[in-house]
């Protein structure tokens, strides 16, 4: 296309003066409104929220174009006043600016991270992994997403605090932070805080505590408190003397070293990196319980799909659990995972970047201070990449040799789940880990059929009820029932737990 005169924003739904699309979009499931408009508006459209521009990206080009290629210029955070500044104090290192303070906690956390560094943890996933079943096979009385929470909060915990296993009926001293990430994951979504929408406000607020009631929510100070107070020095010792003494436990081993402590011993403002490291991380394990959920709610609804990779686990590890050791010979269960997160990406509506300068992008121009929100939920639905993307369908990432497929340019090794730029997620190999792991023994473990309500009428889930928690996305609730496979299964978990 010629390039106009003098670019502009991309076009997109027409506004109020002054308040932009303010009233025209939803409080609940943005992200939804979001993909209708680019059916409307096109791939890459714009939107106003009171004089700031949102530049709102579904398509694969244009958020590898724009986040990743430019990336110098698209990884910075908006300002969150909600989040960030009032909830956090800064000290929330994915939301804050791209400064100094977000570059030293990045590099501390790819440390500890990175994919070689995530083998440190292989022994506990795997040990939380063999828990997980154990939980659903002995207590087929509690929800199954009760046992993926505690799995996910254990493996968490134990990564940030080198804790032994939380077990299923608690306590689990990580729940407040699971409460205040909830809080997160619900600010950081543009114009969910009305602070974020009228800044002015904000020295309002400051002085007065009924504004300061009314703009957050009942939970808010208290998970605020104690995200902060999380930083404390005898809150950690606390949570430290709770960790050696589990560690004589012969049934919990205790493998599992803290990912902070390898920057505690390296850097000089150990005690800084330390404290901070707890919540940067902490909690983030909450999205990987999502995934699990919509693992469940795949497997039921596609169960033929599950085929392939029974297969596979029946030939490589047979009878007993699968471990780390046999990933590299089980490619669909890297197929599994990857269409797991492609197919629902538990952040499908993106977590918002910004503009630091001006960039004229093909006919537009993207002002700086502009954010930009790559639709997670369209970009891993691209058709141009993943044709037929709304089917459930892990041999898309298998080829006629039966491995993986090699992954398009530019499509992150086909995790696009993870973001863009210099802001992927920094935990993505843990995540992925975490994943592979559970769906492994999960698949070698049960066969997944519907649940019964209680009327004891089979319950068919639906795939497109979604339950709205900001950034994240869970499916409605649906029961499962899961069958063990083999008939002494609870005698072989016993076998290698005990080990
Ligand atoms: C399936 C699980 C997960 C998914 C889908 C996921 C997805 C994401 C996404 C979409 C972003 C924003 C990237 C961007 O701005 O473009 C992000 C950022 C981040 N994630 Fe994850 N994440 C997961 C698990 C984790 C885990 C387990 C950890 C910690 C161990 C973690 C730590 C972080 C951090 C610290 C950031 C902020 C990075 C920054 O702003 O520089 N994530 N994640």
């Amino acid at each position: 296309a010629r390039r106009p005169a003098s670019p502009a924003l991309p076009p997109g739904p027409k506004g109020l003066p002054l308040f932009g699309n303010l009233f025209q979009v939803p409080s609940k499931l943005l992200w939804v409104k979001l993909v209708e408009w680019s059916k409307v508006y096109g791939p890459i459209y714009s939107y106003s929220l009171v004089g700031q521009p949102i530049i709102v990206l579904t398509s694969l080009h244009d958020a590898s174009e724009l986040l990743d290629r430019l990336s110098a210029k698209t990884s910075d955070r908006p300002r969150l006043i909600k989040l960030s500044e009032r909830m956090c104090q800064g000290k929330q290192f994915g939301m804050i600016p791209r400064n100094d303070v977000w570059k030293r906690y990045r590099r501390a956390s790819h440390q500890s991270l990175n994919v070689r560094a995530a083998e440190n943890y292989w022994p506990m996933q795997e040990e939380e992994a063999r828990i997980l079943l154990d939980g659903l096979i002995n207590h087929p009385e509690i929800d199954s997403v009760k046992h993926i929470h505690r799995e996910a909060s254990s493996i968490g915990w134990r990564a940030c605090f080198g804790h032994t296993t939380i077990p299923l009926e608690g306590p689990d001293p990580s729940e407040p932070m699971e409460e205040f990430f909830h809080e997160v994951f619900r600010a950081v979504v543009p114009g969910s805080s009305i602070v974020d929408v009228f800044p002015f406000l904000n020295p309002l607020i400051t002085r007065s505590k009924f504004l300061r009631r009314s703009v957050t929510d009942k939970f808010y100070e208290r998970a605020t408190a104690f995200f902060i107070k999380s930083f404390s020095e005898p809150q950690v010792s606390r949570w430290r003397g709770v960790l050696t003494h589990r560690l004589d436990d012969p049934y919990h081993s205790g493998r599992g070293r803290s990912f902070i402590e390898p920057n505690v011993e390296r850097n000089r403002e150990a005690d800084w990196y330390g404290y901070s490291a707890r919540l940067r991380l902490g909690r983030r394990d909450i999205v990987t319980a999502t995934a699990l959920k919509w693992f469940l709610l795949a497997m039921i609804l596609y169960p033929e799909t599950a085929a392939p990779a029974r297969a596979e686990l029946e030939r490589v590890v047979g009878n007993r659990p699968p471990s780390f050791a046999d990933m590299d010979r089980l490619p669909q269960i890297e197929a599994m995972v990857k269409e797991l997160l492609r197919w629902r990406p538990p952040a499908a509506g993106g977590v918002v970047h910004m503009a630091t300068e001006d960039i004229v992008y093909e006919e537009y121009l993207i002002p700086k201070g502009a954010m930009l929100l790559p639709i997670a939920w369209s970009i891993c639905r691209d058709p141009s990449v993943y044709p037929n993307g709304d089917a459930f369908d892990p041999s898309r990432f298998i080829d006629g040799m039966g491995n993986v497929k090699s992954p398009l340019p530019h499509t992150h090794e086909d995790y696009l789940a993870f973001g863009h730029g210099r802001r992927i997620c920094v935990g993505k190999s843990f995540a992925i880990n975490s994943l592979s792991i559970s769906t492994a023994h999960l698949l070698w473990a049960f066969d997944f059929q519907k649940g019964v309500d209680e009327h004891g009428v089979e319950v068919t889930p639906d795939p497109m009820a979604f339950l709205d928690n900001g950034a994240t996305v869970y499916p409605k609730p649906f029961p499962v029932k899961l069958v063990p496979r083999l008939p002494d299964l609870a005698e072989r978990l016993k076998a290698v737990l005990s080990k």
